[in-house]
């Protein structure tokens, strides 16, 4: 799909597939480094994640396994709630692992900073985390990202696994809606 299959729902892309797809690259490429010889469980947080997962751990020069949380603090708005809800939990015990969580967003920071409270309090013998998109309000919250794709403008932003009521995940690309998207 492109941006002009999106009728008039789109108002700017702001991230290219072409440059997600370089800075995979380079992300994946200090994953590796960073992660030699440790036991490495990447962890995706459904559903926002998928699509940075599958991208990511492609581009990885190892065999990893991969678990998945789902938590939800946004529903179908534009707001955290700032009430995170596990959906979802993990399959896999993390006591003595190496975690890595993956994430689309860090937007206001609520769902990392509980994320990595809930995680670290499970034994793991490290918990970071690599997210293609952080915006400058997520600072506001005492959490350490380790792995930071680009940093983005306070907008809501949709595409790559981002949505807006369940819509326009599949977007190849970073873009911004139009107003009338969400007024009507
Ligand atoms: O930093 P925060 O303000 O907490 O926002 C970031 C979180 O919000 C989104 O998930 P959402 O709850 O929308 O679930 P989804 O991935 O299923 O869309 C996103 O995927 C992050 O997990
Ligand atoms: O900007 C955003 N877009 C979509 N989902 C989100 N979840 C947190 N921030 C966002
Ligand atoms: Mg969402």
């Amino acid at each position: 799909m492109n941006a002009t299959d999106m009728g008039g729902d789109l108002q700017q892309v702001l991230i290219t597939q072409e440059q997600i797809e370089r800075r995979l690259d380079e992300m994946a490429a200090q994953i590796d480094a960073d992660y030699e010889g440790r036991d490495l469980l990447l962890v995706g947080v459904l559903k926002g994640a998928v699509y940075v997962m599958a991208d990511l751990s492609r581009r990885l020069r190892r065999s990893v396994p991969m678990d998945w949380m789902a938590v939800s603090s946004y529903g179908s708005g534009t707001k955290s709630s700032g009430v995170v809800r596990i959906l979802k939990d993990l399959d896999a015990d993390i006591t003595g692992r190496d975690v890595l969580i993956v994430e689309d967003i860090i937007d206001s920071g609520l769902t990392l900073s509980w994320l990595m409270g809930n995680l670290g309090s499970r034994g793991a013998n490290s918990v970071e985390t690599a997210t293609l998109l952080r915006k400058p309000e997520a600072v506001r919250v005492e959490v350490d990202v380790k792995y930071v794709g680009f940093d983005i403008p306070t907008e809501f932003v949709v595409g790559y696994g981002l949505d807006y009521a369940e819509n326009y995940r599949n977007l190849p690309f970073i873009g911004t809606l139009s107003p009338s998207v969400y007024e009507s």
